[in-house]
């Protein structure tokens, strides 16, 4: 049993990710629409950064943003990427229902309204909005398969490429409903600065395709190879938190 101090250093009240019970969440009649605008021509590179790969966006401007929905103000678009399973069983970070799904997409914008940099952004509650999207099993995605065609290029820890015209808008369901919540980053430092919205809607993605992000590398290119087999955190408690849905 750890002391206790009069300041709990082990309070952590909104980490992510959580499971969803669709039964507890809130219906939010004053829950706008998200307004999405992404420019193909804000993606800049791919970059293996170890523990995933993620596609960085130019953010020195307004061109790629998120703003309406649960938010106040607007969202500058980041990076995105995905968590996936070492099978297809499980992968994804939040769970519905205590449903897992085989992966999920993560798209990260940081609140350019009001702080000066996405640096400073993640030191504060309201610095950045994720948009995480359920993948399940069906056909090849397209824009997908149009980032694996690129993955030999980053197979190893650091390693990057140029990485342009990606069109993120099609990677989003029809459907933008969404719950909504308090939380954090899912990887260290697991800053609580995240609004998340997660949409309700699931992509498809192949049995195949997941197969060839579980080749990634987490080790450099002088290492011997360790495959990126999963990087999904297990879900955290809820605490005092209520889930908000934009759809009854
Ligand atoms: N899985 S997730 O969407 O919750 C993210 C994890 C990391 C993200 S980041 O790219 O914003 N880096 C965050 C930081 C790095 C260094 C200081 S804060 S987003
Ligand atoms: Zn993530």
């Amino acid at each position: 049993m750890g002391v206790s101090t009069s300041r709990n250093e082990h309070c952590r009240p909104r980490q992510s990710p959580i499971n969803i019970y669709t039964k507890k969440v809130r219906y939010d009649s004053s829950l706008r629409p998200l307004y999405i605008y992404y420019d193909p021509k804000s993606s800049r590179r791919l970059v293996n950064v170890g523990h995933c790969f993620n596609v960085e966006f130019e953010d020195n401007n307004d061109k790629s943003v998120v703003s309406d929905g649960p938010l106040t103000g607007y969202y500058r678009l980041r990076q995105l990427h995905f968590h996936w399973g070492s099978s297809d069983q499980d992968g994804s970070e939040h769970v519905i229902d205590g449903q897992t799904y085989p992966a999920e997409l993560h798209i990260v914008h940081w609140n350019a309204q009001k702080y000066p940099s996405f640096d400073e952004a993640v030191k504060h509650p309201d610095g950045l909005a994720v948009i995480g999207v359920l993948l399940k099993i069906g056909e090849a995605n397209p824009v997908i398969q149009n980032i694996i065609n690129n993955l030999d290029k980053v197979k190893t820890k650091n390693k990057e490429c140029p990485f342009t015209q990606l069109d993120v808008s099609s990677l989003l369901p029809n459907d933008r409903n969404y719950w909504t919540y308090q939380g954090s980053l899912t990887t260290p430092p697991y800053s609580e600065c995240v609004t998340w919205i997660v949409l309700q809607e699931a992509i498809l993605i192949s049995s195949e395709q997941l197969f060839h992000f579980r080749g990634l590398l987490c080790t450099s290119e002088s290492e011997k190879p360790t495959c990126i087999l999963e990087n999904h955190r297990p879900i955290q408690p809820l605490e005092a938190r209520v889930v908000r849905s934009s759809s009854k």
